[in-house]
């Protein structure tokens, strides 16, 4: 590739690469490679838009019945609806086509009855609109009209059905089956057959294969046309599972291409009911279904899709006045009957779907019941109305259309069937994959990451992740040292980093521990000896040494002259609670009658209890303080020599390996002993305001138990004063 042939904007990277190359062979042979690649990705790119833009294109045209297109093939379809008129030799002059406007208008007579006066005549007219009106004997026409695209579109992975309809002798068997005296007669099944297998032939690479069934409705019982002799031919079962139709038993064959398919089809027909009717030679006397299953691989190679869908081709009884009918007890007025009954089950059903109601009558008749989906379900479906245009059977003629209307205005929505195969998915979703991978490594190219890579990092990939960000983390390196190359890579580094952060976590806590920062195990209290508490930590109401006085916080109460002459440790309490009389005893007495207080009475005791808890809390907090503040002098003096020494090694260079280990602990370890020192001197904060507080509740309750006991001995020294007079006076 010469730089002559590059877009502008290649030209320019060309031109700086020859500019910049100098001489390198190399890269000027790399940026070339790139280029190249570059413009073959731009011409795939824009075939392929073009290929996308006219399949597209082309998908409209041929489904030129869709409402709305919806994603994966889904598609809103309402069901078109064509009239098929039967040549006549006297055709009803009340019937007027118009077969470019697709429109029908019949003419009818109407009595009008004034009262009491003459009843007058007048002409009314009811116009019917549909997709199609066919007036010719055509086949093909028909053909193209109304099947053709359904037969398309069942070939590309929908679900369709055509539908025949209307009275006995109107020509729905010669339109879907056809006469057989001219070739060119074929109806709509052969020719849906021969389209079916010619796309078999013309793409064997599709792998199509066709599957047949063909089933009667007669008298409300199903069966099976295409049963072989001596077979077993009875009534058959419609099962429904999971909204789809089953019938167990029926026979689906396997046909390979157009001659044994309609072979065997004509088999079928010459079991279907038929009967000699006044209007029709072979009337049928059975609604007929046959069905065809095709399966069809789609795309190319490995991106193959399987496709399942079923064509519907159904031709179905005419309705008939009883009237009409010469056999008045016969069978042909019994199949009339029935005949009559399962279409006016399907007239209610069509009714109901186009009211939108809340129920379908589907399971009202076998009928209905097989056509459910055909009428709204998952399915394409074309209703040929055929009429005899006769005046004798004006009547049904606009029966038939009426039915027409209503079924034109119901909507299905088909999707393309595909098969889930897990072989084709696997293959799938590797190719996929893989495709994948080459435009990664085409983008890389572009963007000239030419190494990366996708695969699994090896071992030795992580250990050298793992060095770089304990090289970041210890600050020797700057992020940009870690390089970030891919998704997995991310992964790691994640994976790697959370390792990092359990590894330091854990060398902090060791060291955290080494400082004994957690508190230490509760000490078992000290004995109660029973004499009271020991000078330095208590208090008693006798003589104190001064250094055992608790911190004076608020401002003391008034002191009698005789305690302070005692010296009793008082401490701060109100005046008022004082009772009078209380230091005119003597001290020993005192504290005689507190000790008496204090484990003698249940006031006393309770208190003291509490005051005691109190004051062994008091003591373990101390400890720990005292600890803390021991640690936070022991951080404090590392923090310093670490500063030092670091300061100190900082001048000079590693010059080896070892070296920058030691280093890094050095770090390591400094950063550790800081956030300890933090730790350690925040938790001494918090210890410290503990104390005080706990200090604070154990002069509290100091002060409550002097005041209750002051109470109390204020009320036993007058009772044993009396008591002390009253025997004086006895002894006297
Ligand atoms: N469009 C047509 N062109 C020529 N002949 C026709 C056409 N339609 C019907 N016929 C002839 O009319 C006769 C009756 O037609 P056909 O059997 O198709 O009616 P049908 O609706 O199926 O009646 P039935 O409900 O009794 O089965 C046949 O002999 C057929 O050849």
């Amino acid at each position: 590739m010469s730089a002559d042939s590059c877009e502008t904007g290649d030209r320019e990277i060309w031109k700086n690469a020859e500019d910049s190359s100098s001489g390198r062979g190399g890269r000027k042979h790399e940026i070339a490679r790139t280029l190249e690649i570059r413009s073959f990705f731009t011409a795939l790119s824009s075939w392929f838009t073009l290929y996308i833009t006219q399949s597209v294109q082309r998908q409209k045209d041929q489904s030129s019945c869709f409402i709305r297109e919806m994603p994966y093939g889904e598609c809103e379809c309402r069901m078109k609806v064509h009239l098929r008129m039967r040549p006549s030799s006297k055709p009803s002059s009340a019937l007027h086509f118009d077969e470019a406007k697709a429109m029908v208008r019949i003419d009818v007579q109407k009595k009008q009855s004034n009262s009491g006066g003459p009843t007058k005549l007048y002409t009314d007219q009811i116009v019917f609109s549909l997709d199609s009106v066919i007036r010719t004997t055509d086949q093909e026409t028909v053909f193209d009209l109304c099947a053709k695209e359904i037969v398309d579109d069942v070939l590309r992975g929908y679900n369709g059905t055509i539908m025949t309809y209307g009275h006995v002798g109107s020509g729905k068997t010669f339109t879907m089956t056809g006469g057989n005296k001219e070739y060119a007669h074929r109806g709509i099944i052969p020719r849906a057959v021969h389209r079916l297998f010619q796309e078999k032939e013309e793409k064997p690479e599709a792998g199509i294969t066709v599957q047949m069934s063909y089933l009667e409705v007669y008298n409300e019982g199903i069966y099976d046309l295409l049963q072989r002799k001596g077979e077993p031919g009875g009534c058959l079962m419609i099962l429904e599972d999971n909204g789809l139709l089953e019938i167990p038993g029926l026979a689906k064959i396997p046909v390979e291409n157009e001659a044994e398919t309609l072979k065997l089809y004509f088999e079928g027909e010459k079991l279907r009911s038929y009967s000699n009717h006044t209007l029709n030679q072979m009337s049928s006397r059975s609604h007929c279904v046959l069905t065809f299953y095709i399966e069809r691989q789609t795309g190319i190679r490995t991106f193959q899709d399987v496709t399942v869908a079923k064509l519907n081709l159904v031709d179905l009884a005419g309705n008939e006045r009883l009237k009409n009918i010469a056999d008045y007890r016969g069978h042909l007025r019994r199949e009339a009957m029935g005949i009559n009954k399962s279409l006016s089950f399907l007239l209610q059903t069509v009714y109901a779907l186009r009211l939108g109601q809340d129920y379908i009558p589907f399971r009202h008749s076998r009928l209905t019941t097989l056509l459910k989906e055909s009428l709204g379900g998952n399915c394409k479906t074309v209703l040929v109305v055929c009429a005899w245009p006769e005046d004798y059977f004006l009547d049904e003629t606009i029966g038939a259309l009426r039915f027409a209307q209503w079924v034109k205005c119901l909507k299905t929505t088909a999707v393309i069937n595909k098969k889930l195969d897990f072989a084709s998915t696997k293959r799938r979703y590797v190719r996929e994959i893989s495709d994948l991978r080459q435009e990664l490594a085409l983008k890389d190219a572009l963007s000239g990451r030419m190494g990366a890579s996708y695969n699994e990092l090896t071992e030795e990939a992580k250990t050298q992740l793992r060095n770089k960000i304990e090289a970041f983390i210890t600050d020797e390196k700057e992020l940009d040292q870690i390089p970030i190359e891919n998704f997995r890579q991310v992964k790691e580094l994640f994976c790697l980093f959370k390792e990092a952060h359990v590894s330091i976590h854990a060398q902090l806590e060791k060291v955290l521990a080494e400082y004994r920062l957690i508190p230490p195990p509760e000490e078992p209290p000290p004995e109660d000896n029973g004499v009271g508490e020991l000078a330095c930590e208590g208090f008693h109401v006798g003589i104190a040494p001064l250094d055992a006085r608790p911190e004076r916080h608020a401002k003391p109460g008034p002191l009698s002259p005789e305690a302070k002459s005692c010296g009793v440790s008082m401490l701060t309490y109100k005046e008022k609670d004082v009772p009078e009389g209380v230091w005119e005893c003597e001290s020993d007495i005192r504290n005689d009658a507190f000790l008496e207080f204090k484990h003698a009475t249940q006031e006393g005791q309770e208190q003291e209890t509490v005051l005691k808890n109190k004051e062994e809390e008091l003591r373990t907090k101390r400890r720990y303080a005292r600890d803390i503040s021991a640690s936070l002098n022991k951080a404090k003096q590392e923090v310093e020599e670490l500063k030092k020494l670091i300061e100190e090694k900082g001048v000079i260079k590693p010059s080896n390996c070892a070296e920058l280990e030691k280093r890094a602990a050095l770090m390591t370890r400094f950063r550790f002993v800081k956030a300890v020192y933090h730790k350690v001197h925040k938790e001494l904060k918090i210890a410290k305001q503990n104390l005080e507080a706990l200090q604070q509740e154990v002069r509290d309750q100091k002060e409550k138990l002097l005041v209750s006991f002051y109470s109390w001995f204020d009320n036993v020294a007058k009772y044993r004063g009396e008591e002390t007079e009253q025997f004086m006076a006895s002894m006297a």
